[in-house]
């Protein structure tokens, strides 16, 4: 039997992780999800009471393609996943408010930290699921709610790629001050995740660190259909 997903959350190499975060700003997780969780997941997708809300992206102009914010109590494994991620993101998350001499900020746990966030009046969940089809996309953005932010979030590939779909590679975008910008491209593997900066990173350049901005987005799907499961921790006015 797989162990739940808490524990191969913890059993995650958070050494390096946390390294490459500090490095470079983003970093993959090696397959928390199995096959069989990636499925029901799609499946979640159907079940309109899983969900506070759908989006038509096209509507918005945001892209081409829908998504749907979950409601609470988010299923099991989302709630599981969302929690044990924290813990690692917010150890990351002070280190970098450190780096821009600013203070500590994130609790230990995600309870906490959602209970800043509701005395902000973000109270609406955000966790949410992406699905496009041939021709598909997501522009260039960033997954602000509110004036509480959380500095990490992670999106988990829910399909095999080169087999249920092509195309659709995840996109991040640093703005660097007074300079052009610089894109990486990731792909994500079925189960595979990637922790990547909701706003800024800190940067360390000739005078110290200082902050890039940062967008992400999701290039077009050429052919199938792509699912992506989103994992958002602060909640929404
Ligand atoms: O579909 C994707 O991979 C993009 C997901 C995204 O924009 C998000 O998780 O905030
Ligand atoms: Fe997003």
């Amino acid at each position: 039997m797989s162990l739940n997903i808490r524990t191969r959350t913890q059993n995650v190499d958070w050494a390096s992780i946390q390294k490459e975060l500090d490095e470079i700003g983003f970093a993959k997780l090696p397959s928390l999800l199995t096959i069989g969780e990636c499925a029901s997941f799609i499946e979640f997708y159907k079940q309109e009471e899983l969900f506070r809300s759908t989006v038509n992206m096209e509507r918005y102009r945001f892209g081409n393609g829908e998504y749907k914010y979950f409601l609470y109590p988010l299923p099991d494994p989302l709630q599981q996943l969302r929690e044990s991620l924290y813990v690692e993101l917010a150890k990351t998350a002070n280190r970098w408010a450190g780096y821009l001499n600013q203070p500590a900020q994130f609790p230990d746990h995600l309870q906490d930290f959602l209970k800043i966030c509701e005395s902000y009046g973000q109270t609406r969940p955000t966790p949410l699921m992406l699905k496009y089809e041939k021709g598909g996309f997501n522009c260039l953005h960033q997954d602000l709610y509110g004036d509480i932010f959380f500095p990490f979030q992670v999106v988990f590939g829910l399909n095999k790629r080169d087999h249920d779909y092509a195309g659709g590679e995840f996109i991040l975008v640093e703005q660097i001050p007074r300079a052009q910008s610089r894109g990486h491209v990731i792909t994500l593997e079925q189960g595979e995740a990637l922790i990547f900066p909701t706003s800024y990173r800190p940067f360390f350049g000739k005078k110290g660190y200082y902050k890039t901005k940062i967008r992400h987005g999701v290039s077009t799907v050429t052919s199938g259909e792509r699912y992506g499961l989103g994992i958002i921790f602060h909640d929404s006015k």
